[in-house]
């Protein structure tokens, strides 16, 4: 099923949560909401599902207007970070609530719930802790179980809010690879929002960057961090060192460096964005921008990951280079050039 999102506004009292928010998910998607704290994606994601008004706009699924439908009415699942699981109820119990207590004329058989209870048991790899109670799993197993039991009413569409948010690091890795397959697995239409890049990148097919109550851009993750719109996405997306400098007569100065620009910009302040990947090491100062000694090197695979103090500006750059392109050593003095950067007019 797939959500259409037109022009929605919100107010809490004179705040502007969300302002004139438009998105298109397609049938079958993984979709992550990204953005700080307090931007709004808990509010879009309760507006899509029904547990908020918006002031205006329109919800489609699947191109029927659902903006006042009730919650019930939509078929939708929802997983949150602190979806508690019944106490005193098994796994098992828990997993088969939704369906258990349907209206009789549309409830499933008792082995039919038995079915569908034990292939979702099977699909979060927990059928040995059918007859366990939530108290005795881990907090993965139990995002897990909590999961399964927002599935077993076949929703068509999956708003998960921060599901693993309150789990550590190593955990919420595994769940999100598990997530991803399990999406694969049975194409749900699915809303994640979360509030960590790295899960963003790593889950999603597309990622909606939020900010402030507006969108700032939707992409995959190599458009976001090859291609922002914005410098909010520039610098949320990945790593990066902003230099303010002007423009003028088609190259941009910084300081007594000068680079030529290939577009036609006008002139006035603009900031430059540079990549870790983007810049080049030397010990020549011939073209480059800035000097420094490096600090760190430290081997990440196939790259190094230079950490160079700019005794000038008093800051700390970070490199990525191939062993080849940094024949230096740690207290070596290096200069740096720019292979390539990025341009946004300072408002
Ligand atoms: N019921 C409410 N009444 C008043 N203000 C609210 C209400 N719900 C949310 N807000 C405000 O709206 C803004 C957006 O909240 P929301 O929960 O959507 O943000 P979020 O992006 O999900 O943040 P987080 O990542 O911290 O959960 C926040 O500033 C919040 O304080």
């Amino acid at each position: 099923m797939s959500i259409q999102v037109k022009h929605i506004e919100k107010h809490f009292g004179q705040f502007h949560a969300l302002k004139n928010i438009n998105l298109d998910v397609e049938t079958g998607a993984l979709v992550s909401l990204l953005g700080p704290s307090g931007c709004g994606k808990t509010t879009l994601l309760r507006i899509i599902a029904g547990l908020e008004s918006a002031d205006t706009g329109q919800i489609l699924l699947n191109g029927v207007d659902v903006t006042h439908m009730p919650v019930q009415a939509r078929k939708i699942g929802f997983m949150f970070q602190s979806y508690a699981l019944f106490r005193h109820m098994s796994v098992y119990d828990n997993i088969a609530f939704g369906l258990s207590v349907l209206p009789r004329r549309i409830r499933p058989s008792k082995d039919e719930i038995h079915e569908k209870v034990m292939s979702l048991l099977k699909l979060i790899q927990l059928p040995h802790l059918a007859n366990s109670l939530p108290h005795q799993l881990s907090g993965g197993q139990r995002q897990r179980v909590a999961l399964a039991r927002s599935l077993a009413v076949e929703p068509k569409i999956l708003l998960l809010d921060e599901p693993f948010g309150a789990l550590d690091a190593k955990v919420r890795k595994e769940l999100r690879q598990w997530l991803r397959d399990i999406h694969q697995e049975l194409h749900i239409t699915s809303l994640l929002v979360t509030h960590d890049q790295e899960e963003a990148l790593e889950v999603s097919d597309k990622i909606v960057v939020m900010n402030h109550g507006h969108v700032e851009q939707v992409g995959d993750a190599s458009t976001l961090y090859h291609q922002p719109d914005t410098p909010f996405v520039t610098e949320f997306i990945g790593e990066v060192s902003r230099f303010d400098g002007d423009v003028q007569s088609n190259q941009w100065t910084y300081q007594q460096y000068t680079y030529p620009l290939a577009q036609n910009l006008s002139d006035g302040a603009y900031s430059a964005y540079i990549r870790p990947h983007q810049w080049l090491l030397s010990n020549q100062a011939d073209g480059a921008m800035l000097s420094g000694t490096i600090k760190h090197i430290h081997d990440v695979g196939s790259f190094l990951r230079v950490t160079i103090f700019d005794a000038r500006t008093e800051r700390f750059i970070e490199v990525l280079v191939t062993a080849e392109q940094c024949p230096y050593h740690v207290n070596d003095g290096v200069y740096l050039i720019p292979k390539a950067l990025q341009l946004f007019p300072v408002h």
